[in-house]
């Protein structure tokens, strides 16, 4: 029996989650968040950027100081200075970032490819001397020249860097041309590829398990996909992918996802909404008649993720889209037994409530329209047909 591929998480909510709008954590919420991911079993924590000076190396330094059982890597532009600041953060690893698209090169830094290649021979050995280990950061790698990238790789391996991010930078990319690109990096590269994803076209995790299947072997995330702009491929929905899929084996405790949303969901000040994947509220929440009648009965009918897996559990819940059998299931459970006669009665009741609280119907209130039903066909003995439908 082959072992299952390792797939490793590059969560980096602490630097591109809190580059997301309006979002600062104190250092107090960076040290918890680094100590949870590290209790998740995430592989690896992109803490932060040194040069944006004391404050942040400070913050870095007391995630560092915590010694997590993770990999802690800081991330810079691939400039002496940001490597100088670097040095006093206390991690081992340094993502050492350069752009590489023309557009990018020319427009952000005024130089060329051979001037990035250059860059990449001295900096990665510089860093290499100042004892870390050494990835390299492809900026914009989604809009570069393929030939290019394949070159950088070369370069950057001969430097000594143990691994390539290629950095869809500004979300353009759909999981085939993801890929592509990942595919045709992986056949020419020895070096690991990382891929990170952004969201702009809400793609960013189909793209990062895409970038999985061809290949990478590791994947930038952050929980809640936190992040520039429409944010980065969520933690929770690569981690679950990766093991739902059976694409391989990421190490992180898939129960604990949940609790690092609700975590960083509160020290971001961003809400997670209901329905967002893994670890929205209502994403095991049945109220369809159709749906709860056959869940009630077989499970698999309208699942096709395993609450179980997450240490989470279906709900059934009443409201407009109800039937009678989900009904009968929320009043049993509080000892009742819905008589035949009055459950199209008491579901038009529900359903006119539904809509007048634009809410569902929670299990007191159901009980009392449920007097309210025996009440009207002891009124009106057989059912009104307006009413029942
Ligand atoms: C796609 C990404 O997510 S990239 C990461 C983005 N992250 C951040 O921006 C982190 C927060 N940033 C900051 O705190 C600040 O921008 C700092 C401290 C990094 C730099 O601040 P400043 O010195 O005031 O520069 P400013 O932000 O105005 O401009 C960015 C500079 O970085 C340069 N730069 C950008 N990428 C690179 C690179 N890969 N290599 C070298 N220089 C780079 C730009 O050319 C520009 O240089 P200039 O000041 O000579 O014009
Ligand atoms: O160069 C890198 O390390 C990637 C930076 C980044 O966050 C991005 O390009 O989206």
């Amino acid at each position: 029996m082959t072992a299952a591929r390792r797939i490793h998480l590059n969560d980096t909510t602490l630097r591109d989650g809190e580059q997301s709008p309006g979002v600062a954590f104190s250092v107090a919420e960076k040290v918890a968040i680094a100590a949870a991911l590290a209790e998740a079993g995430v592989d690896e924590i992109e803490v932060g950027t040194p040069a944006m000076g004391a404050a942040e190396i400070e913050a870095i330094r007391a995630v560092a100081g915590l010694a997590p059982p993770v990999r802690l890597m800081a991330w810079c532009r691939m400039t002496e200075a940001d490597l100088r600041a670097a040095r006093s953060c206390g991690v081992p690893f340094v993502n050492l970032s350069i752009p590489m698209s023309d557009l990018q090169l020319s427009a952000k830094l005024g130089i060329g490819r051979e001037e990035a290649l250059a860059r990449i021979r001295r900096m990665v050995p510089m860093a290499l001397d100042a004892g870390f280990a050494v990835a390299v950061g492809g900026e914009d790698a989604s809009r570069a020249d393929p030939d290019h990238l394949k070159r950088v790789a070369e370069t950057a391996a001969m430097a000594g860097a143990f691994r390539l991010r290629l950095a869809d930078t500004v979300g353009i990319l759909d999981p085939f041309a993801t890929a592509r690109l990942v595919g045709d990096m992986v056949a020419a590269s020895d070096l690991a590829i990382e891929f990170h994803g952004h969201d702009d076209l809400g793609l960013a995790t189909a793209n990062s398990l895409a970038a999985v299947r061809a290949g990478a072997s590791h994947v930038s995330v952050t929980v809640c996909g936190l992040g520039e702009r429409a944010g980065n491929a969520a933690l929770e929905e690569v981690a679950v992918g990766v093991a739902r899929l059976g694409l391989g084996v990421s190490g992180v405790a898939l129960p604990a996802l949940t609790g690092l949303a609700e975590r960083v969901a509160r020290a971001a000040r961003r809400p997670i909404a209901a329905g967002k994947a893994i670890v929205g509220r209502d994403v095991f929440t049945h109220e369809s008649g159709i749906h709860v009648a056959a869940l009630l009965g077989a499970r698999e009918t309208y699942q096709g993720l395993d609450p179980a897996l997450i240490g989470r559990d279906h709900r059934f819940v009443v409201g407009k889209h109800s039937g009678q059998a989900a009904l009968a299931h929320v009043l049993a459970e509080r000892g009742l037994t819905l008589d035949p006669a009055v459950a199209p009665v008491l579901l038009a009741l529900v359903r006119h409530r539904a809509e007048a609280v634009k809410g569902t119907v929670p299990p007191d209130d159901l009980e009392r329209l449920l007097v309210e039903a025996a009440d009207f066909l002891d009124r009106e003995p057989g059912p009104d047909a307006r009413l029942a439908h």
